[in-house]
């Protein structure tokens, strides 16, 4: 970790910022994650996007690691104005994303204060995070829901040992790099000035087998057009299309491996059939948190749906992308899904609510998901069959 490294400062703009106080009047400042393995160029790429002159005042949220042997010393550095550290939290569990619910969420409402000040945030995590629990955090944070939203997650990937990285597995864990992957709306393949054509060529296909609806373009030292990486929306309300799914420079994802069950034609260059739905979920009971568990898998992992009767059902659609927060037995639980890697997890800390709870669905062919929805309610018992 670069202990020295500096907090870049926010960028005066002399002019008005576009796209936040914009036509739609929506006044909330977008929030932007920077992930990617260790040394992959993460501030790198917020330096470049800070000296760019984008007309965005922005500021910074950058938690990483400690250069000591501490677990416990993970902070959170918001830099202000004055270019100095306002804010250093110390997050007391090493837990990421309770700690931005927590001190960080303060953190943020602290420099919402400043609004004003600046109208773009960008936190960059430690090259180690899954992003998947801090992205969740932050597109159904309620109380910052006023203020903020998260705009989207740019994985930058080593062109070098990207690949290295991606493909370390063991049995029964998804290492960070994946998981970073998995929760890309776009991908910046770095340090292209160092690979070699075939180390791109082999790169390139491993990201498209893992999430082959990212859009990922070439960098050096982080230099990309700023509009394929800012103000994406890609986590808007659950209501839209990820910008990855219906951007013009999302790369053909015609060659990638299909599952033998998907009887579908595969629609590729037709954007028009990705679509999306939304179930809202009652707190769960144990029993129905692991059916949920046991339904997500066999339509992530074997393209069916589980019916009550305990029958399966052929899925004719394909699921890019499933998201939710709901309750259970009292606790906040996260699902995220990105193809068919999925994890639910128990947020961390206990403070947190979820009045409303839901799951939404992004896919291919699903219409407007009756089918799944209907499918999902009669297994959780949540409509009887
Ligand atoms: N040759 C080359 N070097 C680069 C490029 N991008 C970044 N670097 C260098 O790679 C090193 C790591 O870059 P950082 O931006 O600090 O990486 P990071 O992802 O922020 O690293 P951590 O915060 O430690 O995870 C630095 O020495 C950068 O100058 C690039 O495109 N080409
Ligand atoms: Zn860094």
């Amino acid at each position: 970790m670069e202990q020295d490294e500096e907090i870049p400062e926010l960028v005066e703009a002399p002019l008005e910022a576009p796209g936040t106080t914009g036509d739609d009047g929506d006044s909330r400042v977008p929030l932007t994650i920077l992930t990617g393995y260790l040394g992959a160029g993460k501030t790198t790429l917020l330096n470049y996007i800070l000296t760019e002159n984008h007309g965005r005042r922005i500021a910074v949220i950058m938690n990483e690691f400690a250069d000591t042997a501490d677990i416990e010393s993970r902070t959170i550095n918001v830099s202000s104005d004055t270019g100095l550290t306002e804010e250093v939290l110390e997050l007391a569990n090493g837990c990421l994303c309770c700690s931005v619910k927590d001190s960080g969420a303060a953190a943020i409402e602290k420099l919402m204060r400043k609004k004003g000040k600046f109208d773009y945030i960008l936190l960059e995590t430690t090259g180690v995070a899954d992003p998947g629990p801090i992205a969740a955090m932050f597109w159904q944070n309620e109380e910052l829901a006023s203020d903020i939203y998260l705009d989207g997650v740019v994985c930058v990937i080593d062109s070098v040992f990207g690949a290295r990285q991606l493909e370390e597995r063991r049995e029964g864990w998804i290492n960070e790099g994946l998981r970073q992957l998995a929760c890309a709306d776009v991908v910046l393949v770095n340090k292209t000035d160092l690979a070699t054509p075939s180390q791109l060529a082999s790169l390139d296909a491993l990201i498209a087998e893992i999430n082959p609806t990212v859009p990922r373009f070439s960098t050096q030292m982080g230099m990309v057009n700023l509009d394929q990486i800012l103000g994406l929306r890609a986590y808007e309300r659950f209501s839209m299309i990820p910008t990855a799914f219906v951007s013009t420079d999302a790369p053909c994802d015609d060659d990638h491996d299909h599952d033998p069950s998907h009887s579908h034609p595969h629609p590729s260059g037709h954007l028009d059939d990705v679509s999306s739905c939304v179930l809202a979920l009652p707190s769960l009971t144990v029993d129905q948190l692991s059916r949920l568990d046991e339904f997500i898998r066999s339509l992530l992992w074997d393209n069916v749906l589980l019916r009550a009767d305990a029958s399966e059902l052929t899925a004719d659609f394909e699921i890019l992308r499933c998201k939710g927060l709901f309750a259970s037995d009292g606790k906040p639980f996260v699902l995220q899904g990105v193809r068919n890697i999925y994890d639910i997890n128990a947020v961390q800390g206990d403070d947190m609510t979820v009045p409303n709870g839901k799951i939404a669905f992004i896919g291919r062919g699903l219409g407007d998901g009756h089918v799944l929805i209907e499918c999902l309610q009669r297994y959780l018992n949540i409509i009887s069959s």
